[in-house]
């Protein structure tokens, strides 16, 4: 997969150099491309913003030099993501489908946005899909943030990036679709508190069931709505008695 970011602050991307994402790179299981918006301005200084038509506080990103840098970086098959308070939800059903895709192009926003006629323009684009997601009901100060948690989402889960594939099912927010259970290290004991007994017994059955109910009712206590989207073939007789 390649993955194009653009920003006007590539500096804010370099985090995406380290560990699991910097291995995937270096295994070329990942080619990612972090680019400065600025290299695509025709000015002496380099000018990305201006004024609001219509008024109010703060500058918009212009659309012909965000134009100059996607017609460069888009072709086709090519997905647009533009990371805005006024999009859609990213979930992990966002990047298990992004993960699928072979070309993904960033466009990270800063002050008051990117002019909306540059989704507008690729959406008509043929061979290119736009979205526009946000991380959740908060609004950062542009898209770098989501762009880095976005690459990371989506990377662990390119095959081979990931040491052990199941570990990726039971994971919170994972293919079961539940909370992650209790996990738990040496030693035995620390600051009074004993490691469940279960856990020591060596019955890989009973370990199975307890950490099944454990995810359970930690999903119910903290996140009802997810055991709600549930599909009813994900939860047995037991799960149900929980
Ligand atoms: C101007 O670009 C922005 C500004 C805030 C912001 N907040 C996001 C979020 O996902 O919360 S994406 C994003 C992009």
């Amino acid at each position: 997969m390649r993955v194009d970011v653009v920003t006007i602050f590539p500096d804010y991307l370099a985090p995406l150099d380290l560990s699991l994402v910097g291995k995937a790179r270096t295994a070329g299981l990942l080619d990612l491309r972090v680019h400065d918006l600025r290299d695509w301005t025709s000015d002496r200084h380099r000018t990305v913003d201006d004024t609001p038509f219509g008024g109010g506080a703060g500058m918009v990103m212009r659309p012909d030099v965000w134009g100059r840098a996607l017609d460069d970086l888009l072709d086709e098959g090519s997905h647009l993501l533009l990371p805005t308070p006024s999009g859609t939800r990213f979930t992990q059903r966002t990047a298990e489908r992004l993960a699928t895709e072979t070309h993904l192009v960033v466009a990270c926003g800063r002050y008051e946005g990117i002019d909306a006629r540059v989704a507008e323009h690729y959406a008509t684009r043929s061979g290119v899909t736009v979205s526009e997601f946000s991380l959740g009901d908060y609004v950062l100060n542009g898209g770098e943030v989501a762009a880095l948690v976005l690459v990371e989402a989506v990377a662990r889960l390119l095959p081979g990036v990931v040491g052990n594939p199941e570990s990726l099912v039971e994971e919170s927010h994972g293919a079961a679709g539940l909370l992650e259970y209790p996990v738990y290290t040496k030693p035995p004991t620390w600051a009074e508190l004993d490691v469940p007994e279960v856990l020591l017994s060596g019955h890989h059955g009973r370990i199975a069931r307890w950490r099944r109910d454990q995810a359970l009712v930690r999903t119910a206590a903290r996140r009802p709505d997810l055991l709600d989207a549930l599909a009813p073939d994900q939860l047995d007789a037991h799960d149900r008695a929980t």
